[in-house]
């Protein structure tokens, strides 16, 4: 099955003010991961927005996908809707857009997504009742339940502490492999982003500072350009490189973006 993405001058505006531009990527493939990197405010969302149809733009994001699924997006805050069960609501997410009635395949994937996220136990508590991190669990199988085959994943992990973030960033690094699926991930954690990440995609003031693979993109100069902290990559043979941030080496980093006004919205 072929899954493939690719980005051709790609742009987002929000009325007159201009967030993306000329945003061009190589083709991405089904069993990457890409990291989606960048300060605040740099884009990283507007982008996957953009990628999964919600919102309108300047460009080209072409979906090569044999089974014509459209790219699934986990948004960073997800909306509760407290009446709902956990259960009930990865099996609205299943459902959504689909046929009536529930297939054993159906029921069979809900199973399968409680537990490879190690939630079985949560399956009949309201949403409304769960942790932040026990709900960003919930949104994560979701988003697996419907079988993506490009995954857009908007910090899934920032609500998680350090075992779930370990097991949860594997789990999507096991299933992109597995199942062929795209992923493209938005992540604060560069640690997290150089464990997991066949490529890094950087965003900075609205453009596209790098892509590549995470050794090669990922060193002091960059962070320091992108991001404005003076800081070291370590790495000893045969394990994944580590930053270790020093200092800060002006006040504010590159996100906000200076691009020019959009014209299309006048
Ligand atoms: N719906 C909107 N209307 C107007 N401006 C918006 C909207 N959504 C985002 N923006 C602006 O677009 C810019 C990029 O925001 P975006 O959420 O895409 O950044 P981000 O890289 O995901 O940031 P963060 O890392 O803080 O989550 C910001 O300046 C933000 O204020």
């Amino acid at each position: 099955m072929v899954k493939r993405l690719t980005l051709n001058d790609v742009g987002v505006a929000y009325g007159k003010r201009r967030i993306l531009d000329g945003i061009t990527t190589p083709t991405m493939a089904g069993g990457e991961v890409v990291a989606v990197i960048g300060p605040n405010a740099a884009g990283k969302s507007s982008l996957f927005r953009r990628i999964a149809g919600l919102i309108p733009g300047t460009g080209k994001v072409q979906v090569e996908s044999t089974t014509g699924k459209t790219p699934c997006y986990l948004p960073q805050d997800t909306a509760v809707n407290a009446v709902l069960t956990v259960y009930e609501s990865i099996l609205l997410a299943r459902k959504q857009g689909g046929s009536w009635g529930v297939g054993d395949d159906e029921l069979a994937a809900i199973d399968e997504a409680l537990h490879a996220l190690d939630i079985a136990d949560l399956a009949f508590r309201g949403l409304g009742e769960l942790s932040g991190g026990q709900r960003q669990l919930v949104s994560i199988a979701q988003t697996l339940v419907r079988r993506p085959e490009i995954m857009l994943l908007d910090e899934p992990t920032s609500a998680l502490d350090l075992h779930r973030q370990f097991e949860v960033l594997s789990l999507v690094g096991r299933l992109a492999r597995e199942r062929q699926i795209c992923v493209l991930i938005a992540i604060h954690d560069l640690n997290q982003a150089l464990r997991i990440a066949d490529k890094v995609m950087v965003l900075s003031q609205g453009r596209l500072a790098a892509f590549g693979a995470p050794r090669e993109i990922i060193t002091p100069a960059l962070l320091e350009e992108v991001y404005g902290v003076v800081a070291r990559v370590e790495a000893n043979e045969g394990e994944t490189p580590f930053i270790v941030v020093h200092g800060s080496a002006r006040r504010h980093s590159r996100g906000e973006t200076p691009l020019a006004p959009a014209q299309a919205a006048e």
